[in-house]
């Protein structure tokens, strides 16, 4: 049986372009956004990858990113689950304040912590750990079992509720997941064991 899940991250957003952090604020796709989000699709297709559910977050720039991907794969209006669980991580008071900016009043080493730490929050915000404990359990819930009855499960979600998912998957620790970057708008296809494990993982790029 065919255990297919795809992961992406939605492509270039507007404050990504400025240098902002974001968390749950909800800026759309650029231009190169949208290219990003239509080439993702577009390496789907090539593989002849299709869905039977797609999940996302609430934020206009998954949503949008994978309305683009399920458009080039001829899959308009796929039934689609979108929950807050999949947001962005909470960047609290940072978010909205240009990332340089920050380095300059906190210094490098302190904004790195809070952008890739495992367990340190930013103020007011969320560390990944605490997006590990909502993204994990809704994983587990909601998306795991589909994927394990055959369904074919496409998610569109953000970096750093990525990066909480794909740390359990591929067994990321508190000191490795720090180096894990994800770019936006490329497809991450896995395909799980039927111990719920990952049997393999492909990187679609050009
Ligand atoms: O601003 C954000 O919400 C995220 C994702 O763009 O940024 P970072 O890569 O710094 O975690």
């Amino acid at each position: 049986m065919e255990r297919l899940l795809v992961l992406v991250r939605h492509g270039q957003s507007e404050w990504n372009k400025q240098n902002l952090f974001t968390g749950w604020r909800d800026p759309g796709l650029t231009e190169l956004g949208v290219e990003e989000a239509v080439r993702g699709g577009r390496l789907l297709k090539e593989r002849g990858l299709s869905f039977d559910i797609a999940f996302t977050s609430v934020l206009t720039r998954a949503q949008k990113t994978l309305d683009l991907i399920l458009g080039e794969i001829d899959q308009e209006g796929l039934e689609t689950l979108s929950d807050q669980a999949l947001n962005e991580r909470d960047y609290g008071d940072l978010a909205g304040l240009n990332k340089d900016d920050a380095r300059a009043k906190w210094g490098e080493e302190q904004v790195h912590i809070w952008r890739r730490s495992y367990d340190v929050q930013p103020p007011g915000g969320e560390s990944l750990r605490d997006t590990v404990a909502r993204v994990l359990p809704y994983y587990i819930r909601e998306i795991q079992p589909r994927v394990m009855r055959g369904e074919r499960v496409i998610v569109s979600a953000h970096g750093n509720s990525l990066r909480a998912l794909i740390m359990v998957l591929d067994g990321y620790t508190p000191e490795t997941i720090p180096s894990l970057e994800l770019g936006t708008g490329i497809p991450m296809v896995y395909r799980l064991n039927a111990d719920t494990t990952v049997a393999s993982r492909e990187i679609l790029e050009d």
